[in-house]
C-alpha cells in the first residue's frame, strides 16, 4: 500500500477515536445503539472481560456443554435410538449461522472427522434435495443442527420441516436427532423445548450473526467435527491481546483499516480482493463477503447522514484465480486492492520435487509473490497477511484479526457496524410476494372462466402488480402446482390463466 507518514499522521486522530469506541464496546457499552444492544464477540474468547460475572460464567459453562456433548457424541454415550453412533451432521442455518461453520469445516476438519458434516444453507428445494440423497441410507445415525439466533430466518425454518419430514419418512423421531443452536426464548428454542430435542445451546443477543463463529453456533459443529475449540479461541484471543494495542503502527488490525481507508479514500471506492493462496482457506472470502459488506454497507452514519459507505469483498483462492480475473486486476479498470492471505507451510509432509529443487508448494509461493510484483508494477495496491500454517490457532486469529479490523474501520467511517436495517427490506417484499400468491391462487379458484393476468391483477385488488403475478403463475405452471398457462409466455397480453 503506497501511503506516506504524512497519511499516517492524518488520520491518527480518527484512530484515537476508533481505539476509544473499541475500549468502550469491549467494557459493554451499547455499541450496536439501533437495537440497544452490547457487542460481546470479544468476551467469547476471553470470558473475563465480559461485563458481568454472570455473562462470564455463562460463556465458560456453554463451552464445557458444548465439549462434553461432542465427547459423549464420539465415545457413543450419546447415541441414535437404532444405531451405536452418529456418523453424520446436516447442519441447517444462513448467512452468520451457516457461513462461519462452512468456512470453519472446510478449514479444519480432518480428513476422517468423527462426523461427516453436511450444510443446508438455502431454500433451494434441490439443494435440499441433494444433502438429503447424500445420507439417505445413514439419516438413522445423522445429527440435525438447527441454527438461527433469532430462531425465526424462513430459510433454516424450511430446510427444517423438510429434514424432518425426511425424518418422519422412515419412521425415525426428528427430536432424537436434532439440537437447536438459538437465542434462549425463540421460536426455535420454544418448539425444540417442547418437542424435547436432543440438546439445546445458546446464542446471546450481544452477539451478532457475523461475528459469531466462537459462540455455540460454530463451536458446536467444530467440536462435533473434531476440531480443536479451545485453540481457535485461543488464537482468537491471542490476536485480540495484540490489536487491542491503542498504537497504529504495531496493531495489524489497525493497520488493515489504515489500508482499506488509503485504498477507497474512506469511501469503498476500491473493492477487497481476497486471495489465500491455500485451498483450505477458500470459504474466507465469502466469510469475510458477509462480515465487511454487512458490517460497513450502510446508507447512513452515526449522525444520521446519508453516506452510502461499504467495501465490496470478492475472491476465491489462488493461484486458480490467476487463470479467471487475473488478467483485469493487472491491467483492467483499477478500482480493487488485494489482499493475498499467505500459508508458509505447503504440506505436513515432505514435498516431491517437480523440477529439480522445486516442488509444487515453491510454484504456489512464486505465484503468489509474481501476481504480487505484478499488480504493483502496475499500481495496484495489495496486503499480504501471513500464517505459518492452516490449524486452528491461525483460523481463530484470522477470524479475530478481521472482526477487529471491521470494527475499527467502522470508527473511522463514524458508521454502526453491528446492525442491518437494509436486510429487512428485501425480506418484507418476499412476504408480500408469498401473500400475494396466496391472493392469486384464491381468484383462480373461484374463477369459472381461463383469467388475463390483468384480470388476476383486478381481482385480487393488486391491478399495479402484473409483473409479480405473472412470475408467481410461471413459477407454479413450471412445478406443477395445478397452474395451467395457454398462450405465449413470451407474451404477457396473450396469456391465459386456469387452474386445472
Ligand atoms: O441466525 P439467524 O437469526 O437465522 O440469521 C441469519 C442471517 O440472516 C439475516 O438476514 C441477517 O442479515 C444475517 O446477519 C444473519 O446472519
Amino acid at each position: 500500500m503506497r501511503f506516506d507518514d504524512a497519511f499516517v499522521k492524518d488520520l491518527q486522530p480518527k484512530f484515537e477515536k476508533a481505539f476509544a469506541d473499541m475500549a468502550e464496546l469491549e467494557k459493554g457499552a451499547i455499541a450496536n445503539p439501533d437495537e440497544n444492544r452490547m457487542v460481546g464477540h470479544y468476551w467469547l474468547r476471553n470470558p473475563d472481560l465480559a461485563p458481568t460475572p454472570e455473562l462470564t460464567q455463562e460463556i465458560v459453562s456453554t463451552i464445557e456443554q458444548i465439549e462434553v456433548f461432542a465427547e459423549k457424541i464420539h465415545t457413543g454415550a450419546i447415541h441414535p435410538p437404532k444405531a451405536p453412533r452418529f456418523t453424520d451432521i446436516i447442519s441447517i442455518g444462513i448467512g452468520g449461522s451457516a457461513l462461519g461453520p462452512e468456512f470453519v469445516a472446510q478449514a479444519l476438519s480432518p480428513d476422517f472427522p468423527p462426523l461427516a458434516i453436511h450444510f443446508i444453507d438455502n431454500t433451494d428445494p434441490a439443494g435440499i434435495d441433494r444433502i438429503l440423497a447424500h445420507v439417505r441410507n445413514r439419516l438413522a445415525s445423522t445429527l440435525v443442527l438447527v441454527i438461527s439466533k433469532s430462531g425465526g430466518t424462513p430459510e433454516p425454518r424450511n430446510g427444517m420441516i423438510e429434514v424432518k419430514k425426511a425424518y418422519a419418512g422412515q419412521n425415525l423421531n426428528f427430536a432424537n436427532y436434532a439440537i437447536a443452536i438459538t437465542m434462549p426464548g425463540s421460536h426455535l428454542d420454544e418448539t425444540a423445548k417442547s418437542e424435547n430435542w436432543l440438546a439445546r445451546f445458546p446464542m446471546y443477543d450481544w452477539v451478532g450473526g457475523r461475528t459469531s463463529e466462537m459462540s455455540a453456533v460454530g463451536l458446536v459443529p467444530a467440536a462435533l467435527q473434531g476440531i480443536n475449540i479451545r485453540e481457535m479461541l485461543e488464537g482468537a484471543k491471542e490476536m485480540d491481546d495484540a490489536t487491542r494495542i491503542p498504537d497504529l503502527k504495531n496493531n495489524p488490525a489497525a493497520l488493515l483499516a489504515l489500508s482499506w481507508y488509503y485504498a477507497g479514500n474512506g469511501r469503498g471506492e476500491k473493492d477487497m480482493v481476497v486471495l489465500p493462496y491455500k485451498d483450505s482457506l477458500l470459504l474466507f472470502s465469502r466469510y469475510l463477503q458477509q462480515l465487511v459488506m454487512e458490517s460497513l454497507g450502510k446508507e447512513k452514519d452515526l449522525d444520521g447522514n446519508v453516506v452510502h459507505q461499504g467495501i465490496a469483498v470478492y475472491g476465491n483462492k489462488g493461484s486458480t484465480d490467476q487463470h479467471a480475473y487475473v488478467q483485469q486486476l493487472r491491467e483492467g479498470v483499477a478500482n480493487f486492492f488485494v489482499t493475498f492471505i499467505e500459508v508458509l507451510e505447503d504440506r505436513k509432509s515432505p514435498s516431491p520435487e517437480i523440477e529439480a529443487g522445486i516442488t509444487s508448494g515453491d510454484y504456489l509461493s512464486g505465484f503468489l509473490q509474481g501476481t504480487r510484483q505484478a499488480l504493483y508494477e502496475n499500481h495496484r495496491d495489495s496486503i499480504t497477511v501471513t500464517i505459518p500454517q492452516v490449524n486452528s490457532r491461525t483460523v481463530g486469529a484470522l477470524i479475530a484479526l478481521y472482526d477487529r479490523a471491521v470494527g475499527l474501520y467502522a470508527s473511522l467511517v463514524n458508521i454502526n457496524a453491528y446492525h442491518q436495517p437494509g436486510v429487512e427490506a428485501g425480506k418484507k417484499a418476499a412476504a408480500a410476494i408469498l401473500e400475494l400468491q396466496k391472493r392469486v391462487v384464491e381468484v383462480l379458484q373461484s374463477a369459472k372462466t381461463p383469467l388475463s393476468l390483468e384480470e388476476i391483477a383486478q381481482k385480487s385488488g393488486c391491478a399495479d402488480q402484473i409483473e409479480s403475478i405473472y412470475m408467481i403463475v410461471r413459477h407454479l405452471h413450471a412445478n406443477g402446482r395445478g397452474v395451467v398457462l395457454q398462450g405465449n409466455l413470451g407474451q404477457l397480453d396473450t396469456l391465459k390463466v386456469v387452474l386445472n
